[in-house]
């Protein structure tokens, strides 16, 4: 009889993944569904989780779910992706761009009753695949992969000892603004080749390039919104040529999808992009810090089954 593997992170939005999983296991219990749970103990664990539980157990398999925020489903899918198995997703955190870019229910229980219904819908999803030198190994991202400003300010976010304070108070959206404004009068634009399908763009002032799969990313900031990731494309974002006050207004206008109307904000879609900065920035891919540029990019087209729908 094939069974639910729930992956759950012990940390995540400061330890309330603990809280949704004690919901989620009454519920489970309740209903008698066939599951076993693993629990992470270090960074990048559900990697190796969802690689193990897929490599070991995949004919047993109904469902490997993840439990967390944005970083746990982005590191089950790097460890799950190539195989065949189906993955869920129960949000427990405070960004929840994958829930909003793969609509999935933000709350728990409608998220876990999409998952153990019988006629649930399985998506197969794109994914961006990247490398970041010639000889490392392949890793993916599910949202999206950034280089320059907004890979300083997830750097930052992430190094920041007030985010857990924050988080606990449902104010994690405030460290982000904090870590932006503070990059915005530090940072340094910087000259940049960005490669889309083989043509070259080459640019001065660069703010920052970001490669989407979805529309969303930083919570809720609609930074590419004509992005899918049900279309076998990726899209990319450059900001260039911009003041420290026009990017700040940019920002307010991120939410509703209106930058782009913005001079100094360019468009593209593509399969195979590579960014090649003229000296070395930081790159989040799904909000985490992943290292440094260059960075080689491409699309996996319909890679993964996921439990979601595929249009609104
Ligand atoms: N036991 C653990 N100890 C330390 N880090 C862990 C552990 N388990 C998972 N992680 C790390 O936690 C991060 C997962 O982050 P995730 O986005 O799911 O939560 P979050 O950062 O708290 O979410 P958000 O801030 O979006 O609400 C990953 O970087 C992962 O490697």
């Amino acid at each position: 009889m094939k069974k639910y593997f729930f992956i759950v992170n012990t940390v995540a939005a400061n330890g309330a993944s603990l809280k949704v999983w004690d919901k989620v296991k009454k519920e489970l219990d309740l209903q008698q569904v066939n599951y076993r749970s693993f629990f992470t103990n270090s960074e990048k664990h559900a990697v190796e989780l969802g690689k193990q539980i897929a490599a070991i157990h995949e004919e047993q398999i109904e469902a490997i779910v993840a439990v967390g925020c944005d970083g746990t489903i982005s590191e089950v899918i790097n460890g799950v992706c190539g195989s065949s198995v189906t993955i869920g997703y129960i949000p427990a955190g405070s960004a929840n761009d994958f829930c909003r870019g793969f609509h999935i229910p933000t709350s728990p229980k409608v998220a876990l009753r999409n998952i153990l219904m019988k006629r649930k819908s399985i998506t197969k999803i794109d994914v961006g695949r990247f490398k970041l030198g010639e000889r490392s190994k392949p890793l993916y991202f599910v949202n999206s992969l950034g280089v320059g400003f907004d890979a300083e300010v997830s750097k930052k976010v992430n190094q920041s000892k007030m985010k857990r304070y924050f988080n606990k108070l449902k104010l994690g959206p405030f460290v982000y603004l904090g870590a932006i404004l503070n990059q915005l009068f530090n940072y340094k634009p910087c000259s940049m080749d960005v490669e889309i399908d083989g043509s070259i763009h080459h640019y001065k002032n660069v703010w920052f390039v970001t490669v989407s799969n979805q529309r969303f990313y930083g919570g809720g900031m609609r930074i590419s919104p004509q992005a899918s990731p049900f279309d076998g494309l990726l899209n990319v974002t450059v900001v260039h040529h911009f003041s420290p006050f026009k990017l700040l207004l940019l920002l307010g206008t991120v939410y509703m999808g209106k930058h782009t109307l913005f001079k100094g904000v360019d468009s593209f879609k593509g399969k195979e992009i590579r960014i090649l900065p003229e000296t070395k920035l930081p790159l989040h891919a799904d909000g985490e810090f992943i290292g440094s540029s260059p960075v080689s990019i491409s699309i996996e087209p319909k890679k993964v089954r996921l439990i979601c729908r595929s249009k609104r």
